[in-house]
């Protein structure tokens, strides 16, 4: 699908989706309620309720507010986000300072208009998304915050209860590494995105699941976003529950809490983390949640700067390197060669962080160019997914049957 046409579709349904749910119970009065016009909601990612949350509890040692779980420790409560929050700057200055080009929500409201008893918004600039990321997240939050209208974070705790365990996702990536000598595969559950449309029509994610985990996959990516990859939750709890064996990463555009306890519900093992998007307090305070609930966390880079940002950050054990320009879609696995070279590869390797290669990868030849490069591990969608036979797919691209 052409990026264009996509964003100009979806650009509408973005306006209708955050008017949409007030619009249809009080049609003009609460869509200034929900719609960031004012900047005052529009402000607030996760980081402002993590940076209000931080504060609180380090000043006044308050209780765990409602849904935010266990106090944030003093390295969060402390760190330098929290203290510029405090002397003013915006969340948005923040992000932007450390070079976050993504808005976590549309930052003016569209002009209003009223024509008889009705309101009508149109679109401008300020409230049309920059790139297709940006779109994403956009859309994203929208559809969090309905989702947890429908399922509340207590809810959701309840579910926990009954997921299936979680299972090591490093471990296993550790594991197949060093029993084939080559990278370990998260092999892709997908079955289209917004820069190459449909890959698979006849899409069976269990039998695409258990395919890949004969083909010697050590672990799984699953595609929950419907609108912009059509996946599901539902898919990643039917390969779960359908007995693979593979830990599973939810691929999804998490930008708040609520997502990893979703995630953990279904039967993930761990998330992924996109650095483009969340400020270091948001990856900070997610992957400190990620460890409460036993998930892995990816967090995602795609240039020095965001390498730089997450090396700066405790505990961090993947990195996952995408060769694929999420603004502009462009494609270039020379990127992984070019964050791991000099004292960036070298504190990855003293550091014992696992590396993973994700994106554009097709050859046995993209496979060894890579892991000259340093990954332990590679991400793979498109060049698996579009096979017949998925599993021939990852002989095929190793160059060797990788399976035993
Ligand atoms: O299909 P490919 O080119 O093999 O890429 C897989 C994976 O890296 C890609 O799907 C991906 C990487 N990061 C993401 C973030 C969101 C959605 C998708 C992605």
């Amino acid at each position: 699908m052409e990026a264009t046409s996509m964003s100009a579709s979806s650009r509408f349904s973005i306006s209708r989706g955050i008017c949409s749910s007030s619009a249809a119970t009080a049609p003009a009065k609460r869509c200034l309620d929900v719609t960031p016009a004012s900047g005052v909601i529009g402000r607030r990612g996760l980081s402002q309720r993590v940076l209000r949350f931080a504060v609180r509890s380090q000043r006044s040692e308050a209780k765990d507010s409602p849904g935010i779980p266990s106090p944030m420790s003093d390295s969060i409560a402390n760190c330098v986000e929290v203290r510029e929050w405090e002397m003013g700057k915006t969340i948005d200055e923040i992000a932007a300072s450390q070079g976050i080009t993504i808005r976590r929500r549309p930052p003016s409201g569209p002009p209003q208009h009223y024509v008889g008893p009705f309101e009508f918004r149109l679109q401008n600039e300020g409230n049309t998304p920059r790139n297709i990321l940006e779109e994403i997240i956009w859309n994203k939050d929208v559809e969090v915050s309905q989702m947890k209208e429908r399922r509340s974070l207590v809810m959701l705790k309840k579910a926990l209860e009954n997921a299936p365990p979680v299972r090591d996702f490093v471990g296993a990536l550790r594991a197949s590494y060093e029993r084939t000598d080559m990278p370990a595969l998260i092999a892709e559950v997908k079955k289209a995105s917004p820069s190459r449309g449909v890959l698979r029509e006849d899409f069976d994610p269990v039998q695409i699941a258990s395919a890949y985990e004969e083909g010697g996959a050590a672990c799984l990516s699953v595609l929950t976003d419907k609108k912009y990859f059509q996946g599901s939750f539902e898919n990643l709890e039917a390969i779960r529950n359908a007995g693979i064996k593979c830990p599973l990463l939810c691929k999804e555009f998490i930008i708040d809490p609520w997502q990893l306890y979703c995630a953990r519900s279904k039967g993930a093992d761990a998330v992924l983390l996109i650095a483009a998007v969340l400020p270091d307090v948001d990856i900070k305070y997610l992957t400190k949640i990620c460890k409460i609930l036993g998930l892995a966390a990816l967090v995602e880079v795609h240039n020095e700067r965001e390498m730089d940002r997450v090396l700066g950050i405790d505990g961090i054990q993947l990195i996952g390197i995408n060769n694929r320009n999420l603004e502009t879609f462009e494609v270039d696995i020379s990127n992984t060669k070019k964050l791991l070279e000099g004292a960036r590869g070298e504190a990855i390797r003293e550091r014992g962080i696992i590396v993973v290669g994700e994106s554009g990868l097709f050859t046995p030849s993209d496979i060894a160019y890579v892991q000259e490069a340093g990954v332990k591990a590679v991400l793979v969608g498109e060049s698996l997914v579009k096979q017949s036979d998925p599993s021939k797919g990852i002989a095929g691209l190793f160059g060797k049957d990788i399976s035993k």
